[in-house]
């Protein structure tokens, strides 16, 4: 054989090797990305998975929530604060009325644009001082910028505004506020603030299912079952940081999608005009056409089924779908919102739909097992066409 056939043949097996060696790692490695919109339940769904293929959330772990969640319920009690001044309800001595002040001035509610913005520069300024230059240094960066960091609220203040007659009233209307609504979450934890604002308190399982604290950049989490490690990578739902996710397709054996079934009656925080529920179909195709996933298939959640029943009764999918003809029933309603995501699907991908309530620890059990199942599966399709 000459020399330029013996360089080409190295070169080859060179080529073979690197190739086996990819294949062994996407063989042993399955990577799913979970995308959506903002508050649909990623991160939820991603702690569901952490209870039942990960460590569980020993007692140690579940104390790192604390703070998350006394920030959670100063947010709730500043969002009563300032409907209070809305509707003129006044507290009923000067020093509650100053204490209340105060608080909202260390703990203003922060809005997702005021988040966004900061989260984008201090990307903007990490990518300067240090170029991302490959995948790893990306996640890595998007995973440890830490741009939201409030001061951890007085448990005594919280006691102190919780018990004031005024708030409380405030508290029983908040079914009738009509814009600015209270969270389901914030809810929560302000039903829960006398548990949770006691010395010895360790957030239960349900309370750090409960927790809003917006994820900006990217979390994973990492399993290993049947020798095979499982990547899920969670990022930012926000419209305007989705320019980030095109970086982790490539690799994706699956996407898990997440939409909110609550937002059918909502408009976008970040653009008002447009509504949630349309904006997430759009970014559902975006994702289903979307080039560099022309072989992944979609796990489609519709989920926060509790609040869309609750909404149903008092409202119609005709907010968000003028079109809509059928009765303003659960069933009727989610078929034609599943209809509207699985309709005009790529003929070649497979698309599985789950109607799911995040927070739901024994509904989630089997949903969670049949997802991880199903990413398995499509990993196995996937290998076929390595
Ligand atoms: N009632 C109810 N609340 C839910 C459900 N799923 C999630 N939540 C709550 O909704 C809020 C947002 O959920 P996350 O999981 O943080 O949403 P996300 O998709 O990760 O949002 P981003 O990180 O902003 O993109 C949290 O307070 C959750 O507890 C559900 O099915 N029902
Ligand atoms: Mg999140």
């Amino acid at each position: 054989m000459s020399k330029g056939g013996r360089a080409a043949v190295a070169r080859s097996r060179s080529i073979d090797h690197q190739l086996d060696e990819e294949r062994e790692r996407r063989e042993k490695e399955v990577q799913t990305l979970i995308l959506g919109s903002p508050g649909a339940g990623k991160s939820t769904f991603l702690k569901q998975l952490r209870l039942q293929y990960g460590d569980g959330f020993p007692p140690a772990e579940r104390q790192t929530y604390h703070d998350q969640i006394l920030q959670n319920v100063a947010t709730g009690l500043v969002h009563l604060i300032e409907h209070m001044e809305r509707i003129g309800l006044k507290f009923q001595s000067p020093e509650m009325k100053k204490l209340a002040t105060d608080f909202k001035r260390k703990h203003p509610r922060i809005s997702i644009v005021t988040l966004i913005n900061k989260f984008k520069e201090a990307d903007e300024k990490a990518e300067k001082m240090c170029p991302a230059t490959t995948k790893a240094e990306l996640t890595k960066r998007l995973s440890s910028l830490d741009v939201y960091k409030p001061d951890v609220p007085s448990v005594e203040d919280m006691h102190t505004l919780w018990a004031d007659p005024a708030i409380q009233m405030c508290y029983e209307r908040r079914h009738k506020f009509e814009t600015d609504r209270l969270s389901a979450s914030s809810e929560y934890f302000l039903l829960h603030i006398g548990r949770i604002c006691c010395p010895d308190y360790l957030p239960s399982i349900q309370d750090i299912l409960l927790i809003r604290w917006p994820t900006l950049g990217v979390q994973e989490h990492q399993f290993i079952m049947d020798y095979r490690l499982y990547r899920m990578i969670d990022v930012a739902g926000q419209r305007s940081l989705r320019k980030k996710w095109i970086h982790f397709f490539d690799e994706a054996a699956a996407v898990v999608f997440f939409v909110s079934l609550a937002e059918f009656d909502e408009s976008l925080e970040e653009d008002p005009s447009v509504m949630a529920m349309q904006d997430s179909l759009q970014a559902f195709h975006d994702v289903s056409y979307n080039q560099f996933l022309d072989k992944t298939d979609i796990i489609l959640f519709l989920n926060k089924k509790d609040i869309f029943a609750t909404k149903l009764k008092n409202s119609s999918i005709t907010t968000c779908f003028p079109d809509y003809k059928g009765p303003d029933t659960m069933d009727s309603s989610l078929q034609y919102i599943q209809d509207r995501f699985l309709h005009n699907k790529p003929a070649t991908k497979q698309m599985y739909t789950h109607i799911s309530c995040a927070i739901d620890v024994p509904q989630m059990k089997d949903i969670v097992a049949t997802t991880v199942e199903c990413v398995v599966e499509i990993n196995v399709k996937r290998l076929k066409h390595l």
